[in-house]
């Protein structure tokens, strides 16, 4: 066998697990930026996040009403309300002036400070306000009795000093972005986005705005990919697509190496005459990691390491691409993005058909999940065959199916991915 013939059928097929353990050695976080509050959302923390002060940092009122000492109110009923004189009004925002003794009372609104001496706040609409007009005072009569700590946040109710909020790799979503603000993190230190270059190859593809011609088809898996990428934390940079010309490949894969975090690649690494990539690999410098996995679709996915830099070359079938891209770039672009665990994890669902054909490697079939009377079930997203594309878009999971003879049927638990 020559080099040429032993790279396209003298492959070694090794598991999914094993491809990306090969990966993995070559992933590396990327560096820290720091960027505005604002544009960090989505974004993974570079750092721990803890608290530089309780919170409350002060007694809060959790509602509009009366600050008082719980143990004057002790009799307080509709039929004999307790009248305390009030002292003061104290908007959020502010700080009490006064302390609150036996027989006072202080008007408090929502998420203001509590003043000393005042154990409890009874609610506005326990309570009616008088006036003397002649001592020119202000009382409130109280209708119910309330414990001592009713309707108070004491100090460090919340959080406590010192306390670990964040983690380091954290995705800063909507509550991550509430702490980090009340926490005073103007300028958030993240990960910078891995950069990912996006080659689609094969002399069959027309770009996107260009009219269809006989026998060719526009470039869709760049995009596809590009989406994906963008989903997991990347930033994407979608490449002109390269025709089957083995030298213009090679030059501009050296190129895209030396610039970005990660190149993928789609097409050209099967069996076929103009399968570039495979031609590539033959001729270059780099270390071949894997060229065939057990697994379908995607059987022919390889991984390289050119130049110190990644490179994962994914079945030009759009399904295969898609399911390639979902199985080894994803968890290698959230990890470089300083996500620590990021393979995500499989859940059990019910299959809602059959699926009657076996297969000689595992399956991870695009699936749609539903839920019939609160169990999760899963079906596969149309017509189960990597050239189909126009289902991709109703994939909200992976099915895994191992490998095996004789199928699956209706009701049988399986695992699934989800895609997030
Ligand atoms: N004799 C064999 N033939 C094939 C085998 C095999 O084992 N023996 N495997 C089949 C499987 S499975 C797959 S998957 C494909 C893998 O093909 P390649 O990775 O070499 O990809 P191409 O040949 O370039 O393209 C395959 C298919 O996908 C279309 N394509 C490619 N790029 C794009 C794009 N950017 N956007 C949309 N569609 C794209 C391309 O036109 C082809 O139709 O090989 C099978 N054959
Ligand atoms: O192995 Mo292919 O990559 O089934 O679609
Ligand atoms: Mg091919």
């Amino acid at each position: 066998m020559n080099s040429d013939t032993k790279l396209r059928f003298g492959r070694k097929v090794i598991s999914v697990e094993e491809a990306r353990s090969l990966l993995y050695e070559y992933v590396n976080h990327t560096e820290i930026e720091s960027v505005s509050l604002a544009s960090a959302f989505g974004r993974r923390l570079a750092v721990d996040i803890n608290a530089d002060h309780p919170v409350p940092h002060f007694r809060r009122s959790g509602v509009d009403g009366y600050a008082v000492c719980a143990e004057d109110i002790e009799q307080a009923s509709p039929e004999q309300p307790t009248v305390l004189r009030v002292i003061e009004r104290i908007p959020s925002g502010t700080v009490p002036r006064w302390n609150v003794q036996s027989g006072l009372a202080a008007r408090i609104m929502t998420g203001a400070p509590v003043p000393d001496g005042a154990d409890a706040v009874v609610m506005l609409e326990m309570t009616d306000s008088l006036q003397d007009e002649g001592r020119n005072a202000s009382y409130v009569s109280i209708k119910k009795n309330v414990q001592a700590g009713s309707n108070i946040t004491p100090i460090a109710g919340e959080v406590a000093l010192g306390e670990l909020l964040l983690e380091d790799g954290t995705r800063i979503g909507p509550g991550e972005a509430a702490i980090l603000a009340a926490f005073g993190h103007a300028e958030v230190p993240v990960y910078r986005k891995p950069k990912v270059a996006i080659f689609s190859t094969g002399s069959e593809l027309l770009n996107v705005d260009e009219a269809l011609q006989p026998g060719r088809i526009r470039n869709s898996n760049s995009y596809m990919l590009a989406a994906q990428v963008e989903a997991a934390g990347g930033s994407a940079v979608i490449m002109q697509a390269l025709s089957d010309d083995p030298l213009q490949v090679e030059t501009a894969l050296r190129e895209a190496l030396g610039q970005v975090d990660l190149v993928l690649t789609s097409g050209g690494v099967s069996v076929g005459d103009y399968d570039v990539l495979v031609d590539v690999f033959g001729r270059f410098e780099g270390k071949l990691l894997f060229n065939k996995v057990a697994m379908r679709p995607g059987t022919p996915t390889s991984g390289a390491i050119w130049n110190n830099r990644l490179l994962l070359a994914l079945s030009g079938n759009p399904g295969a691409s898609f399911v390639g891209f979902e199985l080894f770039a994803k968890p290698m672009i959230k990890a470089m993005s300083g996500c620590k665990a990021p393979c995500s994890a499989a859940i059990s669902a019910f299959l809602d058909v059959d699926y009657a054909k076996g297969s000689a490697y595992p399956r991870y079939v695009r699936g749609t999940t539903l839920v019939e009377d609160g169990c999760l079930r899963v079906r596969p997203s149309g017509i189960d065959k990597s050239s189909i594309m126009v289902s991709i878009k109703d994939a909200d999971c992976l099915i895994y199916l191992p490998a095996g003879g004789k199928g699956f049927v209706r009701g049988e638990s399986v695992l699934i991915y989800p895609i997030q």
